[in-house]
């Protein structure tokens, strides 16, 4: 089902939404962080979606107390190395983890800056033990507003040579892309790449807005492009490539099952469109599980499921010749 002489991608992975509920369990006691259980079992509910949430703002507090055990630099350095080993783990030759430096740093008033630095850290720990190839996305959680969002920027703009590109998440309705314009000039002229989430919760003039006003190349989810046929056109034309998370789809009540998801749409459309996991540590997925819903519920042959699969390496945010490397890895 996956193919494998076509590198296996992830491109759109929070690694703050990946937080196991070991590792919350065990930072929550190394601190003395009050946890709202008393076993590993009754915490699982409290962070992994059971069944599904009402909307995209009650999915997003499963990743809270991801973040309210981030006591100190050594725990968000931890996550990230932990974030690598688990990529390594589900089989991915490349993944693209990306973070939202204030959202981590919040709970115990930790410098953003330093944030940065120990996911950089933490990443690179990881990747001198495992075999898995990593960029790293900066994240702007638009939830918190403009000002927490210039914080982010200015953590990550510090680090921009271990940076690829710059995100903007969170609560999409409450907070259009538009109050963010100034922030992605500046990722604009610091030569950062951009993908920003969008029509996930609002609709196809949230991912015009990102497109045209803030600049990104990718879209995170793009859902709502399906009732734009204007946008479906402009996205397959200018080869936007879109970011697609099925199964947090259904978690977050963006569709209502896999039957109805658009997957199929975009690729008929000709449509740049590839697989990832979103937050796989709230959702309790793998990159696998992607592939196999998409082959089982949505009916898709091995040969869509390989062009998903390619599509990802074509979208990810590497030069053509570390692309071709990937692939050469895999000729082997
Ligand atoms: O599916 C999603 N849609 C929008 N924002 C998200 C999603 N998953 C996580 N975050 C947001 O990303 C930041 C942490 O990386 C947080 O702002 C979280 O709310
Ligand atoms: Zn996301």
């Amino acid at each position: 089902m996956i193919d494998t002489t076509i590198p296996l991608v992830d491109l759109h992975r929070h690694l703050d939404g990946n937080v196991s509920v070991k590792t919350i369990w065990e930072l929550g006691h190394q601190h003395g962080i009050q946890l709202p259980a008393n076993s590993l079992e009754e915490l699982a509910p409290f962070v992994q979606i059971q069944g599904k949430e009402n909307n995209l703002v009650d999915f997003l507090k499963k990743l809270d107390w991801m973040v309210a055990v981030l006591a100190d630099l050594d725990a968000v350095k931890r996550v990230a190395y932990e974030n690598v080993a688990d990529a390594a783990a589900q089989g991915l030759d490349y993944a693209e983890l990306r973070f939202s430096p204030y959202y981590m740093a919040m709970n115990h008033n930790l410098p953003i800056e330093g944030v940065v630095e120990a996911v950089i850290d933490g990443v690179r720990a990881g990747v001198k033990e495992h075999d898995v190839q990593i960029n790293l996305i900066g994240i702007m959680s638009r939830s918190f507003g403009q000002e927490k969002c210039r914080l982010e920027l200015e953590g990550i703009l510090a680090h921009r040579d271990s940076i690829v590109a710059m995100d903007l998440a969170g609560d999409e309705l409450g907070f259009p892309g538009d109050l963010f314009t100034e922030h992605f000039k500046r990722v604009r002229d610091a030569g950062l790449q951009i993908t920003a989430h969008a029509g996930e919760a609002a609709g196809a003039e949230s991912m015009w807005q990102a497109i045209n006003v803030l600049g990104a190349s990718r879209i995170g989810h793009g859902v709502n492009a399906i009732h734009d046929p204007k946008l479906m056109e402009y996205l397959a034309k200018h080869r936007i490539g879109i970011e697609s998370c099925p199964t947090s789809n259904l978690h977050t009540s963006t569709v209502a099952n896999y039957e109805v998801h658009p997957l199929r749409k975009f690729l008929d459309a000709g449509v740049l469109i590839g697989l990832n996991t979103d937050d796989p540590g709230v959702s309790a997925i793998d990159i696998a599980h992607e592939y196999r819903v998409v082959k089982s519920e949505m009916g898709f042959s091995d040969s869509q499921l390989a062009t998903l699969q390619r599509n990802g390496v074509e979208m990810a945010f590497l030069s053509d010749s570390d692309r071709k490397a990937l692939y050469a890895k895999k000729a082997k």
